[in-house]
């Protein structure tokens, strides 16, 4: 795992309901599914470059025949990588007999990749090294068809390491410490003690090979799934297929990270994003449904599948990050959620700029906050509109005045481009501040040097590198009086354990910022007095001891201390930052309200453990991970 902040992992899964003839026969290809499977993850390589990973099982194929196939790759472009392979077996069948591609008994018989179920994987680690091993789906193996087991997931636990402990002291002995094998096995476990059960239950009364088949008919993955989830605290979409093709998507109680689906009479998919779903398969956004938190989407072997609940439900707690920056934000909801966080700091800017809308060039830090800006865009017209109204309400006008008031247009302007592709967050630390200053490139010509202020926006600030060590640098080149940053997300205070890998506090501008003010306070001393009573508790997953220090400064303070921070000290423009207030960014996206990163607040008791753990590191000048 490199130390860079981590964005996601990405889940696709399809399910066949015909058989494969059926697909030949309607699109011409044995390629439908692979087809839409590389769609549906390119469509989500936003959420994962470390590596990828497609896995694919065969249903009902006769003893001796290969039955589940997987590819994975660490390459540059790991989904290319795999379809790649996956297509050259095509290629050389029809070099062979083109006919053969339309021969789908042929086909199953003799070539991998042409089974009815599908799980593909975009991998951002979290835990273990970027390496091939520790790309999902992850195998589990048996000769008993039935005790096999795919798994891929978007996942982090708090508590991996009790996982992990329980397993050994259960007597088993897993080959990798690595998350993703130790939420296998405990599923496998499971899976073991479910078969046995079915297994018990019917030996008497049939013959063994039919036994196989009972087990299979039997299998009730609800009580696996609930067995092996309920010792889970963390965020996950975990997605599964058995080696008898029974497929399963199972979401944290709390809802935390997403999973989506759709179905029709060809196909169940599932996706981490809607966008994915609508692009690869034209589905209407209205009819992609969620799936429910402390939810199982089970399919089962014939292709019929259902919502199950697993675990019961925790308030939902959705990341809102997923909807400031993960995600892609063409899918209608997220675009408009980030137009309302731009629209609803109007108040705030007005204040920072005096009102002196004359003298403002507004402008956006490409990509993620484009909707912001527009947002924002909408709000200095509705603003603008109303002060309108009220001057020629006031009756006191002249004739110059009126057309000054009519005529007066804000400045909208594109200021800065991004020419690489290549988002920052993933490239390692000491590459990043290297690369972020080759990124952007600025307009010139539009400013007019130390007469305009310059009101930016961007989605978020997290280490506040971006900014001090290449826009600010840039921007104060274009001339302007004073610079103000703007964030549509509040001030990340707090380290996430969900699925990102954010859990070193000190790597935090807004920790920074605190640290700094409680030393020019005379404070210094509560940074002990907390690590004290953090370490004197019995139980890390209590509460938030951190939440004490923030405590003791207004916002404002933060963010202030926060523009000296990220200001280079060359530079001649006045800097301030203004961040969006927790109350407004949940009243833009009401539907995920998980806002631990700002407040402090985890869904699940382990979330305590990992920000106290995380202090803890800090306060022993331990720069690891804190789960
Ligand atoms: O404060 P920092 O730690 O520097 O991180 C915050 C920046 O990183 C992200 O940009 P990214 O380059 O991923 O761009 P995007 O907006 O194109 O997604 C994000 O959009 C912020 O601009
Ligand atoms: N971002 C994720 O969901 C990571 C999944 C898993 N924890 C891994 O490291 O592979």
């Amino acid at each position: 795992m490199s130390d860079s902040i981590k964005h996601e992992c990405g889940i696709a899964m399809i399910r066949l309901r015909k058989p494969l003839e059926y697909y030949i026969q309607k699109y011409g290809t044995p390629l439908y599914a692979i087809n839409r499977l590389y769609v549906l993850m390119e469509k989500q390589s936003n959420r994962g470059q470390d590596g990828a990973g497609v896995a694919n099982v065969k249903i009902e194929v006769p003893p001796g025949s290969r039955y589940i196939s997987r590819y994975r790759s660490v390459e540059n472009r790991p989904v290319v990588d795999i379809f790649k392979k996956i297509n050259e077996k095509f290629i050389e069948v029809q070099k062979q007999d083109p006919s053969l591609l339309k021969n789908s008994d042929w086909l199953q018989k003799n070539i991998a990749f042409t089974g009815e179920v599908w799980l593909g994987h975009l991998r951002y680690g979290t835990h273990g090294k970027n390496e091939i091993e520790n790309c999902h789906p992850m195998l589990r193996q048996s000769n008993w068809r039935s005790r096999n087991l795919v798994v891929a997931g978007n996942f982090n636990m708090t508590n991996a390491d009790e996982l992990f402990k329980k397993l050994v002291d259960l007597g088993q002995h897993p080959k990798d410490t690595g998350d993703t094998i130790t939420v296998l096995e405990k599923i496998g476990h499971f899976l073991d003690e479910e078969n046995q059960r079915i297994f018990d239950k019917f030996k008497g009364q049939y013959e063994n090979p039919e036994l196989s088949d009972v087990i299979e008919d039997n299998m009730d993955m609800q009580r696996v799934l609930h067995r092996a989830c309920r010792d889970f605290d963390g965020g996950y979409a975990m997605a599964g297929i058995t080696g008898f093709g029974a497929a399963f998507v199972v979401r944290d109680p709390a809802g935390i990270r997403p999973a989506y689906y759709w179905y029709d009479d060809e196909v169940v998919v599932v996706a981490s994003e809607r966008v994915a779903i609508k692009a690869a398969f034209g589905a209407k956004y209205n009819d992609i449904l969620e799936i429910t938190p402390g939810n199982a989407l089970i399919i089962n072997k014939n292709g019929d599948f259902a919502e199950h609940n697993v675990l019961p439900r925790l308030e939902k707690k959705s990341c809102s990050f997923e909807r400031i920056y993960f995600s892609r934000g063409s899918d209608p909801n997220i675009y408009s959620e980030r137009k309302e966080l731009g629209r609803r700091l109007i108040p705030q800017i007005l204040k920072e700029i005096n009102y002196d809308l004359e003298n403002t060039v507004f402008s956006y830090i490409p990509n993620t906050a484009e909707p912001a800006f527009y947002g924002m865009v909408e709000g200095i017209e509705q603003y603008l509109t109303t002060w309108r109204k009220e001057r020629i309400q006031s009756g006191s006008l002249s004739e110059e005045e009126l057309e000054k008031v009519l005529d007066f247009k804000p400045r909208f302007e594109k200021l800065v481009s991004k020419d690489v592709k290549l988002r920052t967050f993933i490239t390692n630390d000491d590459d990043r501040s290297e690369m972020v200053s080759h990124v952007y490139e600025m307009t010139h010509g539009v400013i007019r040097k130390k007469t305009d202020t310059l009101v930016i926006i961007d989605d978020s600030i997290v280490r506040g590198t971006t900014l001090e060590k290449s826009i600010l640098k840039l921007l104060d080149k274009l001339g302007p009086k004073k610079i103000v940053i703007v964030s549509s997300a509040p001030q990340i205070r707090y380290p996430d354990c969900y699925g990102i890998d954010m859990s070193k506090v000190k790597e935090f501008v807004a920790f920074r910022a605190m640290l700094a003010l409680l030393d020019e306070r005379g404070l210094s001393d509560m940074k002990e007095e907390v690590y004290q009573r953090i370490l004197a508790m019995d139980d890390l997953r209590k509460e938030n001891l951190v939440k004490d220090l923030f405590a003791q400064f207004t916002d404002d303070e933060i963010s202030k201390k926060i523009s000296e921070i990220i200001a280079p000290k060359d530079i001649e423009a006045e800097v301030s930052v203004v961040f969006q207030t927790v109350e407004n960014l949940n009243a833009a996206c009401p539907q995920h309200l998980g806002d631990w990163y700002f407040t402090g607040n985890y869904p699940t008791p382990g979330g305590n453990k990992v920000v106290n753990r995380a202090f803890v590191n800090f306060m022993e000048g331990k720069y690891v991970r804190a789960y």
